[in-house]
Formats: structure tokens, sequence, C-alpha cells
């Protein structure tokens, strides 16, 4: 697989059946690195995310990943039913399918890798508790923990700062800094312009075109102004 400083898309056009979402989107990721992706509601940022973990096929252009191999993809908590009926070691475990498949046996190793990315999230006291039973904000944390868990190169993530308090929050961006200095490459969808500032690059997307590109303190002004 090719190697190269960045993800790079070009002219990326996808959406849903015959329903197109991004339209011609080209975009240079830093790798290492983070970058957030800000839009409004509907401008394609949870597709884009999508076309970067393979989920969703483009109909037209290019996605080359720059040699990441392992993806690890953390969901809006909303897309994710709380109903299941399991404990948070067993839900952060499953961030281990992906390189052992699902109902294999766990090594060492990957109980090694769990119970560290549950402490990394300050998870552990709250390991052999349901699902169900947690706040919205602790079951935000048991997703990230599980998308860590999968030992990314590139670690996607939708919104996960939505409804955390300004604890919650701190913790999750120290987790996200920790990751990015071990030289993982971070894509995170956010509203919260605090979030984006801290990014090494930032997209901007509107009605699935990428309005623009570069430093999130220029991005973001741009953001901030009507289009046009
Ligand atoms: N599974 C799907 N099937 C059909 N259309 C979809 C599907 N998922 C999203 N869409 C449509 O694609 C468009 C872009 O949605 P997307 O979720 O990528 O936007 P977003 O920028 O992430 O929005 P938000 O900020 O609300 O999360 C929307 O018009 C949405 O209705």
């Amino acid at each position: 697989m090719k190697v190269t400083d960045a993800v790079v898309l070009s002219e990326v056009t996808a959406g849903y059946g015959r329903r197109t979402v991004l339209r011609g989107l080209s975009a240079r990721l830093p790798r290492p690195g983070v970058t957030t992706v800000v839009g409004p509601n509907g401008s394609g940022k949870s597709t884009l995310l999508g076309v970067l973990t393979g989920i969703i096929r483009p109909a037209g252009g290019t996605v080359d990943l720059g040699g990441a191999g392992r993806i690890g993809y953390v969901a809006q908590r909303d897309a994710v039913s709380d109903a299941l009926p399991i404990t948070v070691r067993e839900a952060v475990s499953m961030g281990r399918w992906a390189s052992r498949g699902p109902w294999r046996r766990l090594t060492a190793y990957d109980r090694a890798v769990v119970e560290t990315c549950m402490a990394a999230l300050d998870l552990t006291p709250l390991a052999a508790h349901r699902l169900s039973t947690l706040s919205g904000g602790q079951r935000q944390r048991v997703l990230l923990a599980q998308g860590l868990a999968q030992e990314p190169d590139l670690l996607l993530l939708d919104e996960p700062m939505t409804g955390l308090d300004a604890t919650a929050a701190r913790q999750i961006a120290g987790v996200l800094d920790q990751e990015r200095a071990r030289g993982v490459t971070i894509v995170h969808v956010t509203h919260d312009p605090a979030a984006a500032l801290r990014a090494d690059h930032c997209l901007l997307l509107d009605g699935g075109r990428l309005l623009a590109e570069g430093p999130p303190a220029t991005v973001l002004h741009r953001s901030d102004r009507p289009a046009g």
C-alpha cells in the first residue's frame, strides 16, 4: 500500500443510492495530524466519514488513505443502540473484533488493550456496568474507548463531544491529544468551534461541497461569513 504524508481525496462523489451527497470533493488531510470537519447540518460531514471508513463506496473519484491500515470509527451516540444488554468491558472488547473477528476468544494482549483503553477514559470502575445504566456522557466515553481499542492508524470520530460537560470534553480532548502524539491520524466531525480550532487542519463543507480547507482559524472565520 502506498505510504504518503496525507489522506488524499480526489474529486469524490458519493451518497446513498441515487441520492448524491458529496459532489466532487477534493481534500488533503495531514497524516499524522488532526483534521476537523465542520459545516451545517446535512452538509455531508458524516457521509465523508462513511467514505473514509470504506462503508460508503464513492460513485466517482478516489480516496487514498496514505498507507493507513487500521481504521477506527466512533459513531454518533444516537447511532448506537443504548439498549444492547452488554457491559462496558464487553462493549470496549468489541473494538478488538476488527483484528480478531467476532466471537473469537480474545488473547491476553487483546484483554490488556481493553483494560488500557478503559483506564484512559476513567471507565475501569464502570467496567461491569451495563451500557443501559450509564449516562450519555459515560456512553460517549465507552464508544471512544471502543474506537481506541481498535489501535487505529486513522481514527474517525463523529461529534464525540456532543452533550458532554466541560470535564468530560476536556478528558476526551486530552485522550485525542495523546493519540495524535502517538502518530494516529484523527478526523473529527464537530460543531464545537473550540474543538475545531485545536486541530491541525480543517475542512468546511456546505451542500456536499468543500467550501474551504486549511488552518482552522482561517477556515472557521470563513464559516462565520455568508457563503458567496
Ligand atoms: N442513510 C441515508 N440514506 C439516504 N440519505 C441519507 C442517509 N444518511 C444521510 N443522508 C442524507 O445525506 C445528507 C448529508 O447527511 P450527513 O449525515 O452526511 O450530514 P452531516 O453534515 O453529518 O449532518 P449533521 O450535522 O446533521 O450530522 C442529508 O441530506 C441526509 O439526509
